[in-house]
């Protein structure tokens, strides 16, 4: 079966600051994109790279490949003014049948085990999401600004790569963004279709903050 990756990177890095947007920030002297990138090209070199980034970094992006010789095949969709229609313009690169991923460019430590596990679902299930449990207590803020605690084992935090049957993705897509379309699966659950989890890795962070990039080092 046929499959693609759509890696979004068409964000501003504002929670990151800094002097160059975070997805070309080098992890022990390799940019992030091309670690994220070259872990769906080890699981798979046959699957087709789709790469979103806004227009203005495309001459850099394309500098940095010459720089570090960096080869793996990918084409690039225009980043958009939400992660949703950054989404939906790398969708428009897919073809009409197969698996699509959608993955965060900024998560470069995703298992080859998670990929692998997400694509090899989504044959069956349509619609698959990695989830990790979350470890810590959590509380809840409610109306009257009180608080609760709430039981942590109902709730799960949510990775990507978050994977699809192309043909489910690109009906979801056409819908109007809304802003509670925070991944890809609240897209897809809107339509009223259900999503599968499966085990992601705790490494698999998106690096949001300076701290991020401590926690990257250490990891590599
Ligand atoms: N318009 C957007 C916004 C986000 N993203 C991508 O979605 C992923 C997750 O978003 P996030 O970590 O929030 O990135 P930013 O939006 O860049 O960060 P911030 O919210 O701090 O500005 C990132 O890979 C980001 O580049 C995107 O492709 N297009
Ligand atoms: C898609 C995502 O990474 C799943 O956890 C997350 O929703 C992205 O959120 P962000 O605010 O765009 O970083």
């Amino acid at each position: 079966m046929k499959k693609y990756v759509i890696v979004v990177a068409g964000g501003k890095g504002l929670r990151m600051g800094g002097d160059i947007p975070k997805q070309f920030i080098p992890l022990k002297g390799k940019p992030v994109l091309m670690r994220t990138l070259e872990a769906f090209y080890a699981y798979d070199p046959q699957m087709e790279l789709i790469l979103v980034l806004p227009v203005d970094q495309q001459a850099y992006w394309k500098s940095l490949c010459e720089k570090y010789a960096f080869t793996l095949p990918h084409r690039i969709a225009d980043g958009g003014e939400t992660r949703f229609h950054s989404v939906r313009n790398g969708l428009a690169l897919v073809g009409e049948d197969g698996l699509v991923g959608v993955h965060d460019g900024v998560r470069p430590f995703v298992s080859p085990e998670v990929i692998g596990h997400c694509y090899e679902q989504a044959v069956s299930a349509q619609a698959v999401v990695p989830v990790i449990d979350v470890v810590e207590t959590v509380r809840r803020i409610e109306e009257n600004g009180s608080t609760t605690t709430v039981p942590r084992d109902r709730y799960k935090l949510v990775q990507t790569p978050q994977v699809f049957t192309v043909s489910l993705l690109k009906h979801a897509y056409h819908q109007e963004y809304k802003p509670a379309f925070t991944d890809d699966a609240s897209v897809v659950e809107a339509l009223g279709i259900q999503v599968t989890l499966v085990k992601g890795n705790r490494e698999n962070i998106k690096l949001t903050t300076p701290f991020d990039l401590c926690v990257a080092e250490a990891l590599l």
